[in-house]
């Protein structure tokens, strides 16, 4: 997810993403991602490209849309060309200024649903800020820029090409107030950068990529009709491409025999005594937090079991050698939110300054769908194992979603281990079925789901009980 909160306001501007509410599935029941929608929006400068997007952005009223600017992969400049720049002796214009490679592997990372970093671009310095923005999730991308239709291998990628068709004194006028109040220009400047560039390219290089576009809006923002027409275009589209995972699930195939990408805990008699004080109703929440994070341990144990080892000997205090071994890889934590978050203290004290990523994934109560919130991972996540954690896998609905993020995040599924305390067989089925490489790891595997979802016997709502807000 992105934050440009502290960026200039005019880089703000340029450079959003629309999450109005919790994401939906956004892959199918196999857990392949299913792409997002891309729009290019091409157009002269101040044409009202960036206004035009916003205005669809918010009329479609889809979550989880990017704007995504063609600034960005302007490219960077030595301090000769920044000098050059000032005086305005820098074409910004030419088609040579952009990074197409760059910007071609963005648009396929975000259509593949992989995270990306966006460089920041500042119109002040002529270059990119040192800090990137971190893009993840989609289901729209709306990519604008001057030459937004120019590049073939570019334009393949989007669904919808549009061009803005704004008077060329609009656009100089615009242009003149803009610059001036949002990227540090005096009257001079912008006459003589206009005159000098942008005019020209316009005529020579932008105009002619209308020929690309499957829709021209002419006067930009002022045509509101046009807006409307792509609008609803584009809501039927998306509704065509609709998920529902919980119809779905609910077809998966619930076999008598557990897959093998389960790994539970010994069955012994003091397991079974923990799991009978966690399950009992009567427990006490002084007890219940004391012994779910016991089992807790136990599980991130068993977890860190399946990480690969290697040989180490040491030698011991009477001077004689030790064949022993340790881990090879780093590892990370992820908690989903809020039930997972309660087997955290159990990672941290067992694996010394862990880093803990969050997931909030919540079920959303008129469709029943997981529905994406939040998402806080280590940058490094796709250097490391990762430990997933939930308290129960049930339907195996918010597993897959969390998985999915994980896998985004470029780790590849031999590299998740799914820490839960329980799981119902449906969950299993479901995981193994999408993933089939990803491990879990669970204390006892229970009887079924009933009627309303609920894990049977299971333990109730772990996180109520945990965190005492029943
Ligand atoms: N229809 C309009 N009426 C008045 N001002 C507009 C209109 N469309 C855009 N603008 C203003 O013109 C400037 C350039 O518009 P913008 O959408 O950023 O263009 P672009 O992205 O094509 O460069 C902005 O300051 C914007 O607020
Ligand atoms: N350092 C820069 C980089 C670009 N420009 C001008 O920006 C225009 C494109 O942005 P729009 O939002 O207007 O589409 C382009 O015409 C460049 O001349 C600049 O002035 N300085």
């Amino acid at each position: 997810m992105s934050n440009v909160q502290n960026a200039p306001r005019s880089i703000q501007r340029k450079m959003s993403t629309f999450l109005s509410a919790g994401r939906f599935p956004w892959y199918n029941i196999d857990g392949k991602p299913v792409e997002p929608f891309i729009i290019g929006m091409a157009g002269g400068s101040a044409s009202g490209k960036t206004s035009v997007s916003t205005r669809i952005i918010r009329s479609l009223g889809v979550p989880w849309v990017i704007l995504l600017s063609m600034d960005s992969f302007y490219k960077p400049l030595t301090p000769e060309q920044v000098a050059a720049a000032h005086r305005n002796e820098y074409d910004f214009d030419h088609p040579n200024a952009f990074d197409y490679e760059a910007l071609h592997q963005t648009l396929l990372n975000l259509k593949k649903g992989i995270k990306v970093d966006v460089p920041i671009y500042d119109f002040a310095t002529h270059n990119r800020l040192d800090k990137s923005q971190t893009v993840y999730g989609a289901n729209v991308v709306v990519f604008e820029g001057i030459f937004a239709l120019y590049d073939k291998s570019v334009r393949d990628l989007m669904d919808l090409k549009i061009f803005v068709d704004t008077d060329a004194d609009i656009r100089l006028a615009r242009r003149l107030k803009r610059d001036i109040a949002e990227r540090g220009r005096d009257i001079r400047g912008v006459l003589d950068q206009y005159r000098k560039f942008v005019k020209p390219a316009f005529d020579e290089h932008i105009y002619p990529t209308m020929k690309y576009a499957d829709v021209i809006i002419p006067r930009g923002l002022d045509n509101v009709a046009a807006i409307d027409v792509i609008t609803k275009h584009l809501a039927r589209q998306l509704n065509d491409r609709g998920l529902s995972l919980k119809v779905a699930l609910s077809n998966i195939n619930v076999k008598k025999e557990l897959p093998s990408i389960l790994r539970t805990l010994k069955p012994t008699n003091e397991l079974k005594a923990l799991l009978t004080i966690i399950r009992d109703r009567t427990t006490s929440r002084h007890d219940f937090i004391f012994y779910a994070e016991r089992l807790s341990r136990i599980i991130v144990e068993r977890g860190l079991a399946e990480l690969p080892f290697g040989n180490a000997d040491v030698i011991t205090p009477i001077g004689s050698i030790y064949k022993g071994v340790i881990w090879k890889e780093q590892v990370c934590g992820v908690s989903v939110i809020r039930s997972g978050a309660t087997m955290e203290r159990g990672l941290r004290s067992v694996v010394k300054d862990i880093p803990i990523g969050k997931i909030l994934i919540q079920t959303d109560p008129s469709t029943g769908e997981p529905q994406l919130h939040y998402c806080k991972l280590p940058s490094d996540i796709s250097q490391r194992y990762v430990l997933i954690s939930d308290a129960q896998i049930a339907t195996g609905a918010a597993a897959l979603m969390a998985i999915r993020v994980i896998l985004d995040h470029d780790v590849p599924q031999d590299r998740i281990i799914f820490l839960s305390l329980i799981a119902a067989p449906l969950g299993l089925h479901t995981i193994a079925n999408a993933f089939p490489s990803v491990r879990v790891v669970t204390a006892e595997v229970d009887q079924e789901l009933d009627d309303q979802g609920h894990v049977v016997p299971g333990f109730g709502n772990f996180g109520d009980r945990y965190f005492g807000t029943y």
